[in-house]
């Protein structure tokens, strides 16, 4: 007998998540034959709901939500072995995990879409003791990220975001790190730094072309002290895909990091997959492959664009 929990966060997407629960409820009746549905209360619900559900056997565990929902449901069945295949209808502002992997933007179309026999096993990134499928940020940036309100999320979408990453720059500093990799281990000055597992940051789906949702590395990108003082010519760069061999980082492609802020701070922040990360120091690990997720699995990445250079300003 198969069966599949559906867990929701209500408040996800400014409470669009509420809006399509019946379609998806619908839709995955008619692919299991036993569904059951959970409503998120606050934090680490989707994590518990979505671990029993693998230590009862369940087959697969849909989430809706934004990133911080499929976050914490990708948490509970890693937690839970792996051994549910997940699944996903994105109702957040950035839905970044959905853009890596092709899922629809529009929840009506995603839920109408779920194809079982299209399923991908993707690389899970585990960070301390708690796992992540996008990124992990520190610096000024996932702070102010943080301090996004729900309002402003509802009313600009992404741009939330963006503006108040804005903000960050003009009080931004620098952090001095010692970042140990399987091949290197040396200190650097950063005002942000990322790991990063697939393609897309922030809504950008071209921040690393290269990267790719099973390649079984992450990407560290340290940027250089002085981007912000350059941000006009490194917004194009993000924007075409060229951001992470320019001028204005250092990239590492790796599978595992320890990462140490040797500076004598207590307002460091980090960000895991858009909600707040775990404390410094933070030793990353790729675990190739190992979560069975229902995705298109001919999902063709934004190829890097090739703009014009803009003089230095
Ligand atoms: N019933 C609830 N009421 C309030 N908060 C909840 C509830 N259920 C879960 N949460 C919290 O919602 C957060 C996750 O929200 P999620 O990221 O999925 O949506 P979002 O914030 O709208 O999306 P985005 O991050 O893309 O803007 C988690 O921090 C979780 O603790």
């Amino acid at each position: 007998m198969s069966r599949c929990l559906i867990i929701i966060n209500p408040v996800s997407g400014g409470g669009a998540a509420r809006r399509y629960a019946l379609d998806l409820q619908w839709k995955l009746s008619t692919l299991f034959e036993t569904i059951e549905v959970k409503f998120t209360r606050g934090e680490g619900d989707a994590t518990r709901f979505a671990k029993n559900a693998c230590e009862r056997g369940f087959d697969a565990v849909f989430c809706m939500g934004g990133d911080g929902t499929v976050n914490e449901t990708v948490n509970g069945i890693a937690q839970g072995g792996f051994s549910c295949t997940f699944g996903f209808i994105p109702v957040g502002t950035v839905n970044d995990m959905s853009r890596a992997l092709g899922i629809h933007q529009n929840p009506t179309q995603a839920i109408r879409r779920i194809d079982i026999n299209e399923t991908r096993t993707i690389d899970i990134g585990r960070c301390n003791d708690r796992y992540f499928c996008n990124n992990i940020a520190a610096g000024v940036i996932p702070k102010v990220v943080d301090e996004v309100t729900p309002k402003e999320k509802s009313i600009l979408g992404p741009l939330a975001y963006f503006l108040r990453a804005g903000q960050a720059l003009f009080t931004t500093k620098d952090y001095t790190y010692r970042i140990k990799t399987e091949n290197d281990d040396f200190i650097c000055k950063s005002p942000l730094v990322l790991a990063l597992l697939t393609n897309v940051v922030s809504s950008f789906e071209r921040f690393m072309p290269e990267a790719s949702v099973d390649d079984g590395y992450m990407r560290i990108i340290i940027f250089k002290e002085y981007f912000i003082l350059d941000i006009l010519s490194v917004l194009p760069l993000i924007i075409s895909g060229a951001i992470y061999n320019s001028r204005y980082t250092t990239t590492l492609t790796v599978k595992k990091a320890h990462i140490e802020l040797l500076s004598d701070v207590d307002d460091l922040s980090t960000n895991m997959d858009g909600d707040a990360g775990p404390d410094m120091p933070v030793d990353i690990e790729v675990l190739p492959r190992v979560l069975k997720v229902f995705a298109p699995a001919k999902h063709k990445k934004k190829k890097a664009l090739n703009l014009p250079k803009l003089p230095h300003i």
